[in-house]
């Protein structure tokens, strides 16, 4: 069992100014967390402060039910994984992945043993006499993961193990790792900035803001369900689009105006998401998500049942970007870019018009003012 608990852990830097606040979180055994936001928001120093390299200034660390926040790091049985390998670059491979058990004093053979077991499971036994100066970054980069899984941690903790590396190899190392996790079954708490790579890897991600978790929760339902704009916006790529919208009743029946009634455009909310809108925001404005893929042209939109629902927004492709399997149609509005995903055979080129119909199931509604999701609920299972 190991489990890692923060409570209300906080970091203050010069006494005034809080990195992270108030962070709470249960991270069970053998999860896969991933800590994710953009620069500056607080993910490597909770990382750091669960390592012991870093002073928590408030709250309280659990791990393995015990209270841990004053054990030096190498009392609390973590490995740390970091994004320039720490080699040591005067020793072999072998070296390098035996050090930690030799400093435990274990017999020869044993080591010898663990060696050539871990360089396996990572394919790197044909490098155990090379110098870390004589590795690729990829290669690297597995003797740093090769050194902290043979000391059998009781978790790892990983920051930004994979951004020194191209994108090709990027992509590879995730699907390693991801199966390195469900062989080893142990925890793995792991710092990235990377929206994909959370997505891909995480079993629950952590997305946070100026030192704030914003929402901690599987990546299906951060990205179908995201608790506020800001997660809306930084989770999927392309990101949501947010247009602001008038909300006003006509008819019995709730109605959004991108734009202001004035463009005529309207949008209907139905059931009880309509019934919430009317209630919250009615005659307010208020932003409206809606994700590339739920926007569709017509015949489609016949198709699907909601053409009805849904006035058709003309709008200039600015840019076409074909990506074979799909192809991402971009254009402005309200001064911002905004993305639709297509299939492939649409054949709209840029500087021609089209016409968009959103799925109106899948309309995310913003509070102006809270920025919050007005259908967001933690339970919501997708
Ligand atoms: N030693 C320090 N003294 C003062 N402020 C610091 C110190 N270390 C970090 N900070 C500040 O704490 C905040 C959080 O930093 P942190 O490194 O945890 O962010 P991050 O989310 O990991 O960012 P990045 O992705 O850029 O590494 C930032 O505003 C940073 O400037």
């Amino acid at each position: 069992m190991s489990g890692i608990a923060l409570k209300n852990v906080c970091k203050m830097y010069d006494g005034a100014h809080y990195a992270v606040k108030d962070f709470n979180l249960e991270i069970q055994d053998k999860e896969f967390v991933i800590f994710v936001g953009p620069s500056g928001c607080g993910k490597s120093t909770t990382l750091r402060m669960i390592a012991g390299l870093e002073e928590i200034s408030d709250g309280e660390l659990w791990i393995d039910g015990e209270l841990c926040n004053y054990y030096e790091p190498g009392e609390r049985g973590l490995s740390m994984v970091f994004q320039n390998y720490a080699l040591y670059p005067n020793m072999t491979v072998y070296g390098n992945l035996a050090y930690a058990l030799k400093i435990r004093k274990i017999p020869k053979k044993e080591i010898d043993e663990k060696v050539h077991k871990v360089a396996k499971t990572l394919e790197i036994e044909h490098l155990l006499d090379r110098r870390p100066a004589a590795l690729s970054g990829g290669q690297k980069q597995r003797v740093a993961i090769g050194s902290a899984i043979i000391r059998k941690p009781k978790a790892f903790l990983m920051d930004e193990p994979l951004s020194n590396l191209d994108a090709k190899l990027r992509a590879q190392m995730r699907i390693e790792l991801a199966k390195l996790h469900k062989e080893l079954e142990t925890t793995v708490v792991y710092v990235t900035h990377d929206q994909t790579e959370a997505m891909t890897l995480g079993s629950r991600i952590v997305v946070m803001k100026d030192g704030v978790v914003q929402q901690a929760d599987t990546p299906q339902n951060v990205y179908n369900s995201p608790s506020n704009l800001f997660v809306a916006g930084f989770i999927g790529s392309p990101s949501m689009n947010f247009l602001e919208a008038w909300v006003s009743v006509e008819d019995g029946r709730t109605v959004l105006y991108p734009g202001g009634s004035e463009l005529g455009k309207k949008v209907y909310l139905d059931g009880e998401r309509g019934e919430l809108v009317r209630q919250k925001e009615n005659g307010k404005k208020v932003i409206l998500g809606i994700r590339p893929e739920d926007i569709y042209e017509y015949e489609e939109a016949v198709e699907k049942g909601f053409a009805q629902n849904c006035q058709g927004l003309e709008e200039t492709v600015v840019t076409r970007e074909m990506l074979g399997a799909e192809v991402i149609l971009y254009y402005e509005s309200q001064e911002r870019t905004h993305a639709v995903r297509l299939s492939p055979e649409n054949q709209t080129q840029t500087g021609e018009k089209i016409t968009l119909y959103f799925d109106t199931e899948k309309i995310h509604v913003f509070d102006m003012e809270t920025e919050e999701n007005l259908f967001y609920r933690e339970d919501v299972q997708a």
